[in-house]
């Protein structure tokens, strides 16, 4: 492998633990990769550490060993609820992964425990396996992080327990200092002794992370590991060995070219990337029908307790699709995988170098493909200048067929289908509207009708940001869509309850609301909204019922329902609320346009977090 071509592990400056080296025998790890021989040393040596290097290029045991080294050498032995080591990490899927490299080094060391702190189990829970088992080393998201050094009530003081703190990583650190995680790091960051040893990794550096490097690291060694085979003054930020592809295809036929490119490729291993939860429950779906006799898993981040179950089946296979957002786009290390698919290009350009780096890892071939549309083809120019990222242009996908009208039968045999087309719909152009590189996708050239027979949409949904097109080319379904049924019986029953009840009820008190009228739902959440969201994601992070969705939606439905009839919400909140079950009002009603809005909630770009 030409990454691993650093000499071998007794090399090195610093002398590695017996029990360290034996470890790496058993793993077959003759040789260091380029970021090990530059990291290792450094940060044995009390340096703090700034390490940029390609995706797949073996990071992670970067700092696993020297965390267990500089941890044995300490004067005072840790007791068993003194805390060593922090590794801060944007994923749960990344954290079980460094705990399971970590595990593997520390069945030599059964004198250092571990503990995993991530969202989607109960943090009671958490507490009561720190105080009962102990810890010396936490890996560590950072929600769930932050949230454990409030829990003094519960008997765990964190602050204190952390004052022995030796090492703290903060690996995807640039990822870790993106706004959705930027306020919980400082407020852990403010319980950290600041006599400590830091270091940052990523394959990706910004500007924040460059402030933080002068802010917050003692004469930090920069350690940028470029890519062999590149030519020296470009610094590639992906593998040499990424054959890296763009197509070109128009909105109406993208579905069709992942459809044809998937079935030819079936005896591979391939990842596709949309950029919503929705579009995954619904292009996921989908797939399962029309790729068959090849195993189809999907991922986004809001699956709970299923997410660990999907990706460890995931893993080991040697063909298959996984159906995903940017929780897998970054450290995911999966073995072999052939082809990562971008059917959405990525909302940033440092997750479009990510979501390649699941390919071509520590010097293995693999290949990626980016899908275009033609107004967007200067994207590539983008990437190449902006992230030293040259892609290939790709000829046109052969053998394509359509198989919108399939996609459409499956909507008609099951609202749940149709449901989720709308959702996907709805949350993909609010996703558009957010990109970073606003000029080159600009949602007001979006052809949207033609987008809509992309979705295989029956109708078009209706929301503010299409409200002045006239999206005349698009041909909606002849069936009237509020007789299609819900093939989940207790589902469908409860439809028809509400449906009958909603014609039945008196006109109700006009509630007054606060939203701008004509105005992009996503340009509108109010501090109220913000505060219900948090309260709802901190009582699904305590993990209650994360497993059983359709009885959730039920639950939820007749919930919405109840705050309707007593009046306490307006139709048109009703409508934004049942952020499943769209459809439920009568054709003609005024209600009609609440199909997709209260999609709002599934328009989630699931960029990276956790
Ligand atoms: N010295 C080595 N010899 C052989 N294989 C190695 C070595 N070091 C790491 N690996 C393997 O290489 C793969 C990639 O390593 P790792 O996940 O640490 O990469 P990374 O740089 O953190 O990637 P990313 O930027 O995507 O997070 C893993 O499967 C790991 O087990």
């Amino acid at each position: 492998m030409d990454n691993v071509t650093e000499g071998t592990w007794e090399s090195l400056p610093v002398k590695l633990h017996d029990n360290i080296l034996e470890t790496l025998r058993e793993m077959k790890f003759t040789y260091m990769t380029p970021v090990q021989s530059a990291c290792i040393p450094l940060f044995m040596r009390n340096k703090d550490v700034a390490a940029e290097a390609v995706t797949g290029s073996g990071k992670t045991l970067a700092f696993v060993i020297p965390i267990i080294e500089i941890l044995l050498k300490r004067e005072d032995k840790l007791k068993k609820m003194q805390v060593g080591a922090l590794v801060i990490t944007p994923t749960r899927e990344l954290a079980l992964q460094i705990s399971e490299v970590m595990a593997g080094f520390l069945q030599k060391f059964p004198q250092f425990k571990q503990i995993l702190l991530i969202g989607g189990s109960n943090p009671i829970e958490d507490v009561e396996k720190f105080k009962e088992h102990g810890a010396n080393i936490m890996i560590a998201t950072p929600g769930r992080l932050e949230d454990m050094f409030r829990r003094k009530a519960d008997g765990l003081d964190l602050s204190i327990l952390i004052k022995t703190l030796d090492v703290l990583v903060l690996d995807e650190a640039d990822r870790l200092l993106d706004m959705g995680f930027v306020a919980s790091l400082n407020a852990i960051l403010a319980y950290l002794p600041k006599q400590r040893r830091t270091g940052l990794f990523s394959a990706t550096q910004t500007q924040e992370l460059e402030k933080l490097v002068r802010a917050g690291l003692r004469n930090p060694v920069r350690i940028t590991v470029k890519e062999k085979g590149v030519a020296a003054t470009a610094t590639q930020k992906t593998p040499a060995r990424l054959c890296n592809y763009y197509t070109i295809c128009r909105i109406e036929e993208k579905f069709n070219n992942l459809v044809a490119f998937l079935r030819q490729h079936k005896s591979q291993k391939q990842l596709v990337f949309f950029n919503t939860c929705a579009s995954v429950e619904y292009y996921g779906r989908a797939l399962e029908a029309l790729v068959k006799n090849v195993p189809i898993r999907c991922i986004h981040g809001k699956m709970k307790n299923k997410r660990n179950k999907i990706f460890a089946e995931f893993r080991p296979l040697k063909s298959g699709i996984l159906v995903c957002t940017d929780v897998m786009a970054r450290g995911i290390d999966i073995p072999e995988v052939h082809w990562v698919l971008q059917y959405d290009p990525p909302s940033s350009a440092c997750a479009f170098v990510h979501r390649c780096g699941r390919t071509a890892r520590i010097g293995n071939q693999g290949s990626a493909l980016v899908f275009l549309l033609p107004m967007e083809e200067s994207y590539v120019t983008f990437l190449s200048i902006n992230q030293k990222c040259p892609l290939d242009r790709m000829g046109p996908v052969p053998d394509v067929v359509d198989i919108l009208p399939k996609v459409k039968a499956l909507a008609l045999a099951d609202r749940a289908m149709y449901d989720r087309g709308m959702r996907a719909y709805v949350s993909s152009v609010q996703a558009y509207a957010k990109h970073e590189c606003s000029l080159i996708f600009r949602v007001k050239d979006l052809d949207f009708s033609a987008m809509a027979k992309g979705f295989a949409l029956l109708r078009m949904p209706k929301m503010p940001e299409l409200r002045d097109k006239a999206c005349s080319d698009f041909v909606r379904t002849d069936v009237d869509t509020d007789t299609i049924r819900y093939k989940d019986k207790a589902r469908e029953k409860l439809r028809r309850k509400m449906l009958a009840e909603l014609k039945a009820r008196e006109p109700l008190p006009v509630v007054k609301r606060n939203l701008v009228k004509n105005q992009a739902w996503s340009k509108q959440t109010n501090k109220k909204d913000r505060k219900k969201r948090r309260i709802a994601k901190r009582k699904r992070d305590e993990g209650s019922d994360g497993d059983d969705e359709d009885l959730k939606e039920l639950l939820n439905d007749t919930r919405i329902l109840k705050r309707l009839k007593k009046g306490k919400i307006t139709e048109e909140d009703f409508e934004r609320q049942m952020t499943d079950d769209v459809q439920v009002v009568p054709k003609n009603s005024s209600t009609q346009t609440a199909s997709t809005q209260a999609s709002q909630n599934n328009a989630c770009p699931d960029s990276q977090k956790d």
